[in-house]
């Protein structure tokens, strides 16, 4: 139960007990003090009603008794005053009014005189009463009813004595009071008591006087009948008053007194009964009664106002404190109490936030202390804090796992364990105050637990105490052993090439300045060789980057076999290697290298399931001779090696100056090469070849001519690996495919005997994206049906990348456009995979063809391919064909086509033209 609750029932119930008992007992006192006093009260009315009955039935007594002592009442029973008596007991009767009947009787009972005329001389019947008169006594009937007396009444009889006879009973007097009189007796006496009920009850009970309105009651009813019980027992007794309840419930004040009789008269035994409603008699006391519940209610509300007053001012505060005490149990401490007074309450809210602040304050330091040690557990560098006497205090898990030890082997340890020397110098010079207190990222090295040290970067700061006084030194280091590697690993990428792990173009040059300085006054010699595989690009085309690569690293060992020490081989990038000889004495030793160089690399490499064989060209500078810098000696060597290969490979070249000038022209004719196409300068010439069956033109070879204004006729030989390597192949060939179709279509439109048009392709061109989608829309341009297309392509262009090859092979193929290998036999054909082209023909290459009838092994090679043709289902064509002893020996060894002088040289498209519409035959 809240205190406020409990405070105001407390206030409720110790303010409301008292006052409730002192309402009941004030209403308990005031009804017994209103019940005594209308009780007393009741008992006085019914004590002066009863005094009143008993003194008016004492007169009516005493009337009686006087009239029967009369002298005149001896006449009468002498009979003197016969016939007037009656007309005086008339006006007795008359003149009192309260007589019903006043009777004279004789001795024997008979009426003699009467005020009722009509009773003379009738029996008197209240025998009991006449014989008691007529002994002498005075003698009263109890209210009764007497039908011969018509109703109800009172009767007193009196002894008539003779005056002269010694007192002597000569006769009765009875009169008869009308019992209704005794209503006028009863009347109610109005006062502060209110209206309460007369009863006059005779002895027995009856009810024989009563309120106007219960008349039917009288002398019927009897108290009992009423259930006044203690009512009827009590009148025995004397006087009084009680509270009964009569027999409607009702609970009734009764007051009641009796008759005691009044001088001489005895009274009659009646009682009279002062009756009051107890609910109307106590309506003083109700009102007492509202008026207590009226105080007490509003005491009552008074009291809950006041306590709620008084509860909330001391509850408030304690609410308040409550709340703000269970948010700071959950951890939230931003709550203050108002202190509201200045009191004991007030002060002590104000002790409280005090504490919350103090709390807060832990909390926070709690907080911070945790976030410390976490952050210093979770960091990733070192973390070592060492006291001013050099010993280790702490230590964090990064220390233990960078240096191997356990928190045990380093905590209270010399730092020295750690720390070489000279950093243990430097980290207690920072807790002099003359010091800058910090080092930042010094390198330098920790020791490990095995000794071995370890380069970090070192960063320490003196830690003071709140007074400012240095206790300990912080120190912290981040290991940098990979940094250092990567840093390692990068410089030595930036000076070497990945693939061959040989010194790059960087450090070549780097070194080439060294030996340059080296031998500058010794009149000693430094030589560069510039190396470059021959063919390379076609094992690479062929066979792979892979084992192109691996090819690399082949040659880039075994020229590292061949150097001595001082000697330099970088890879300049591609296929080209540099060689730097250091100190050399004359040209001829240079000579030699070479020569050793081109027997190392003419033996075999195995790479893979692959047996290569490779030749180099190699061109030679010297310094000083041929130049006295790096770049020139690189380029001359460049250049030198250029003539190597002119000079047919496998080969070495010393540099001359006029080489520069074949350099000079090499770049000149790429200028114009660039500029050819748009200036219109290539030209077609078309060579048949022929069916050995038919002996027909079955089909022209486009072959392309420069004709440069100044050069005059270049040949594609020249022309073509140049506008490889420089990228024109693309466009070039594109011009050619189209002027060729476009030839072609013209001739099928001149009506000549529709053959194919075979057009070489460039691997590059092949390789292009949009390549096929091209060919697609020449055809369509040029109108050329498809099976009136031949694509040459050589076999290393084919074989190079055999997943796209089949794809576009398939397309063609599907088209209608037939497919011929190139040069067949001086590549690398996979057998698998020729078997799985949608190839049409081999085309056997010129250098074969050239020796067929003099060198067996070119016969065989020849016939071998023809063979292979036709088990593959290919056709086979023969290129270069110049004599008819090669023509007979192809025809005797079944080869389908021939191609070459014999038959016709590449014709312009007119010659061409004329040669078909003549029909020549073979
Ligand atoms: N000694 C001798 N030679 C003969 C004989 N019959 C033909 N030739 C020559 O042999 C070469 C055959 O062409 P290739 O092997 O495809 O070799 C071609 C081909 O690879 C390339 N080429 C020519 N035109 C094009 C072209 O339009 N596109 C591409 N990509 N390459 C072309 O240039 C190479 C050289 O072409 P050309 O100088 O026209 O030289 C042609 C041709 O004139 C003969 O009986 N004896």
């Amino acid at each position: 139960m809240k205190i406020r609750t409990k405070t105001t029932l407390i206030f409720l119930t110790f303010s409301l007990i008292p006052l409730v008992l002192i309402g009941a007992f004030a209403y308990k006192t005031g009804q017994t003090a209103i019940m005594q006093s209308l009780g007393g009260s009741f008992q006085q009315i019914a004590n002066q009603t009863i005094d009143k009955v008993d003194r008016s039935l004492y007169d009516v007594h005493r009337n009686v008794k006087t009239w029967a002592e009369l002298e005149l009442m001896e006449e009468v029973i002498t009979g003197d005053l016969d016939g007037r008596i009656s007309s005086f007991l008339i006006r007795l009767s008359e003149e009192y009014g309260s007589f019903s009947s006043i009777h004279v009787l004789n001795t024997d009972g008979t009426i003699i005189a009467s005020s009722r005329p009509d009773r003379i001389g009738s029996e008197f019947n209240q025998e009991n009463l006449f014989m008691k008169a007529i002994r002498g006594e005075g003698a009263i009937q109890d209210v009764r009813e007497e039908d011969t007396e018509k109703g109800w009444g009172v009767t007193f009889a009196f002894p008539i004595r003779s005056k002269s006879e010694k007192e002597k009973v000569i006769g009765v007097l009875t009169g008869r009071w009308k019992a209704d009189e005794l209503a006028k007796m009863t009347q109610v006496v109005q006062g502060e008591t209110g209206s309460p009920r007369l009863l006059l009850i005779r002895g027995d009970g009856l009810v024989i006087s009563a309120p106007e309105a219960e008349q039917e009651i009288l002398f019927k009813r009897n108290l009992v009948e009423f259930k006044l019980q203690s009512a009827a027992s009590a009148i025995r007794k004397g006087r009084g008053y009680l509270i009964e309840n009569d027999e409607e419930g009702r609970a009734s004040l009764i007051g009641y007194d009796y008759s005691k009789g009044y001088r001489d008269f005895q009274g009659l035994g009646w009682s009279v009964l002062v009756v009051r409603d107890l609910k109307a008699a106590f309506e003083p006391i109700q009102r007492l009664k509202w008026a207590i519940v009226t105080v007490v209610f509003g005491v009552a509300i008074l009291v809950l106002i006041v306590s709620v007053f008084v509860t909330r001012t001391l509850t408030d505060p304690i609410l308040e404190i409550s709340q703000i005490a269970s948010r700071v149990a959950q951890g939230d401490f931003e709550g203050k109490a108002k202190p509201l007074s200045k009191d004991e309450i007030g002060s002590f809210t104000l002790t409280f936030n005090q504490m919350i602040e103090d709390l807060k304050k832990q909390r926070d330091q709690l907080v911070d202390k945790n976030y410390v040690d976490s952050i210093i557990g979770n960091m990733i560098n070192s973390l070592i804090v060492i006291n001013t006497e050099g010993l280790i205090e702490r230590v964090n898990k990064a220390t233990l796992d960078l240096l191997g030890f356990t928190e045990e082997e380093l905590i209270n340890r010399k730092v020295s364990r750690i720390f070489p020397d000279d950093l243990l110098t430097m980290a207690m010079a920072l807790k002099s105050p003359t010091e800058k207190g910090f080092l930042n990222n010094i390198e330098t090295t920790y020791f490990e637990k095995s000794g071995q040290s370890i380069p970090v970067f070192f960063s320490g700061s003196a830690m003071k105490n709140h007074q400012g006084k240095i206790e300990g030194i912080i120190c912290v280091a981040q290991d940098i052993t990979e940094r250092k590697k990567s840093v390692e690993r990068l410089n030595y990428l930036a000076s070497h090439d990945a693939l061959t792990n040989l010194p790059n173009r960087t450090l070549f040059y780097d070194r080439l300045g060294q030996a340059i300085s080296r031998v500058a006054w010794r009149n000693r010699l430094v030589a560069v060789l510039f190396l470059d595989l021959d063919r390379f690009k076609v094992i690479n085309d062929t066979l792979g980057h892979a084992v192109g690569d691996l090819l690399l690293q082949e040659v880039s060992k075994r020229l590292g076999l061949l150097l001595r020490s001082g000697d330099t081989v970088a890879r300049l990038g591609g296929d080209e290697f540099v060689i730097i000889l250091d100190d050399v004495a004359k040209a001829e030793d240079v000579a030699k290298v070479c020569q050793k160089i081109l027997e190392s690399l003419s033996k075999p490499f195995l790479l893979k399931e692959h047996e290569l064989f490779i030749t180099v060209s190699i061109g030679i500078s010297l310094f000083p001779n041929d130049g006295r810098d790096a770049e020139t000696l690189l380029k001359n060597a460049d250049t030198a090696m250029y003539k190597a290969k002119e000079q047919g490979r496998n080969n070495y070249q010393h540099f001359s100056p006029n080489m520069n000038v074949k350099a000079l022209e090499r770049l000149a004719l790429e200028t114009n090469l660039r500029h050819a196409l748009e200036r219109n300068e290539f030209l077609l010439h078309f060579q048949p070849f022929v069916s050995l069956a038919t002996g027909e033109i079955v089909g022209m070879e486009a072959l392309i001519r420069w004709r440069h204004p100044d050069l005059g006729m270049v040949s594609p030989a020249q022309f073509i690996p140049l506008a490889e390597e420089t990228g024109l192949i693309v466009p070039i060939s594109e011009w050619v495919l189209k002027t060729a179709c476009r030839q072609n279509k013209t001739w099928q439109e001149l009506g000549l005997r529709p053959i194919r048009m075979a057009v070489n392709l460039s691997a590059r061109q092949f390789y292009e994206k949009d390549f096929r989608k091209g060919v697609v829309a020449t055809l369509r341009e040029t109108g050329l049906e498809p099976h009136y297309l031949e694509l040459e392509l050589t076999e290393g262009t084919i074989m190079k990348s055999t997943d796209v090859t089949i794809t576009a092979l398939d397309e063609f193929h599907q088209l209608g456009i037939a497919i011929s290998i190139d040069d067949f036999g001086t590549g690398y054909s996979s057998l698998n995979y020729l078997k799985r082209f949608p190839v049409n023909k081999l085309k056997i290459d010129q250098s074969f063809v050239r020796d067929v009838v003099k060198d067996p092994d070119d016969a065989a090679i020849t016939n071998a391919i023809v063979v292979l043709g036709h088990t593959l289902q290919l056709k086979t064509i023969a290129e270069g064909v110049e004599t008819q002893e090669q023509l007979d020996f192809l025809r005797s060894i079944g080869c389908d086509e021939v191609q070459g002088y014999l038959f016709s040289k590449p014709l312009p498209a007119e010659e061409a033209t004329k040669v078909l519409a003549e029909g020549k035959r073979l």
